[in-house]
């Protein structure tokens, strides 16, 4: 069964662009697991493209009246003007209002606006158009209208959207569809009805396939640019992001915020004797062993050479000591002569040091850091006073 599983994974993640890997493959499907920063590129690309289509709309809505002008009589003609240039403020409106802030909520809200405002539109003008009598051009570019759930459906795929996203945005204007379908019950031509409505089918599920392989296509570029390429870890760049957005998001809830400043101990020694690659399987090995033992919700970057920085998200300077504590008793990983890596740390919490900016706390656990190399190495410092700064790692584990 587990092969069977395996070779349709295979197929489907091969076909998906950007080498997609397994664990990411449900972040397809739905939106709640997806990590912070990808979360915040998707949310500001989806506003972004809102704020295109909403400029474009805005200028070619009141152009439309233009073709209204030459087809409609004068007083149809000048309400549905009026009407287009509503959409047109509406539209301007959008362009105003939303503003890439990484938000997801607001990214939805986004959508959901830009996509009521010519369904709106397309009611509205429907109760006007249906008030007068019309024949010949007028009445075969007004049929034209009835496509706008096609077009609003098809317009889906310009978003990197999770399958769920698609299906919640598209069931409202597919149960539209139906309604109108069943309120012209007793006229309807149910061959034509039915193959329209098969065909907005079809068109909801290229938009969702066409969403998620971009979807897709984006996870493997931030993938790429998040992630340190030897180990694995979040790069300095966004470890940078992700303290400077938990930074805010705690000040704000009033949590704490630890950040721990690991720097392995006389690693050079490890790359004279025994070489850069040998140096290089210690550094994913260390890597992979803080990884598979850190918590829920924090997370690890690699800041420089064998510097790396652990953000632990509400987590007072007791509890990020303790969980240093028991990561440096599980270890950091051997050195090719079979010796213990071990590590000097300096770690600083929002709150106990009354931090005002992120850049503040992290120089903190540096210098913190620092302190425990001069100290003697292998060892934890997390308070400024001399007396604090704690046992090697072997004095601690023996207690
Ligand atoms: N193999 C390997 N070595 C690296 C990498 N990045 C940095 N280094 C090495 O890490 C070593 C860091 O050396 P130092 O800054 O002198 O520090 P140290 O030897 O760890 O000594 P202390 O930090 O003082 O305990 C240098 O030899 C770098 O070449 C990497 O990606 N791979």
């Amino acid at each position: 069964m587990n092969r069977i599983v395996d070779l349709v994974w295979h197929r489907l993640a091969g076909l998906m662009p950007g080498e997609l890997r397994q664990a990411e493959f449900g972040w397809l499907g739905a939106p709640y697991q997806h990590p912070l920063l990808l979360a915040r590129r998707r949310a500001t690309l989806i506003v972004n493209r809102v704020r295109l289509f909403a400029y474009l709309f805005a200028v070619l809505t009141p152009l439309w009246s233009i073709v209204d002008f030459l087809i409609f009589p004068v007083v149809l003609w000048l309400d549905l003007a009026l009407m287009r240039f509503a959409a047109c403020v509406a539209f301007a409106s959008l362009l105003m209002e939303y503003k890439p802030n990484g938000n997801t909520l607001h990214a939805y809200r986004a959508i959901a606006f830009l996509f009521a405002i010519p369904t709106v539109f397309d009611i509205a003008s429907h109760f006007l158009i249906a008030s007068h009598q019309l024949a010949d051009t007028p009445a075969a570019i007004v049929g034209g209208y009835a496509f706008l759930p096609f077009v609003l459906l098809a317009g889906l795929s310009i978003f990197p959207l999770t399958l769920l996203e698609n299906l919640i945005i598209a069931c409202p204007i597919l149960i539209l569809q139906f309604v109108s379908g069943y309120v012209r019950w007793p006229t309807l031509d149910w061959a034509s009805f039915a193959g329209a409505f098969w065909l907005l089918l079809i068109i909801t599920g290229m938009s969702a396939l066409a969403g998620m392989s971009q979807l897709a296509f984006m996870l493997a570029l931030v993938r790429q640019a998040l992630r340190d390429p030897l180990t694995g870890t979040f790069s300095r760049n966004s470890g940078e992001e992700v303290i400077e957005l938990q930074f805010s998001v705690t000040r704000r809830s009033g949590k704490p915020l630890a950040i721990a400043f690991i720097d392995l101990d006389h690693f050079k020694s490890v790359n004279d004797r025994f070489g850069h690659e040998a140096g290089d399987h210690v550094l994913i090995a260390t890597t992979e062993t803080i990884s598979r033992n850190l918590r829920r919700g924090d997370v690890l970057a690699r800041w420089g050479g064998e510097e790396f920085v652990l953000i632990m998200p509400n987590t007072d300077i007791k509890e990020a000591e303790s969980a240093l504590v028991r990561l440096r008793h599980i270890g950091f990983g051997m050195r090719p002569d079979n010796t213990p890596v071990t590590a000097s740390i300096g770690i600083a919490e929002r709150i106990d040091m009354h931090a005002q900016d992120w850049k503040t706390l992290v120089d903190k656990a540096d210098q913190r850091m620092y302190r425990a190399k001069q100290g003697g190495r292998d060892r934890i410092v997390c308070t400024d006073g001399p007396e604090t700064a704690s046992q090697p790692a072997s004095s601690v584990a023996s207690h």
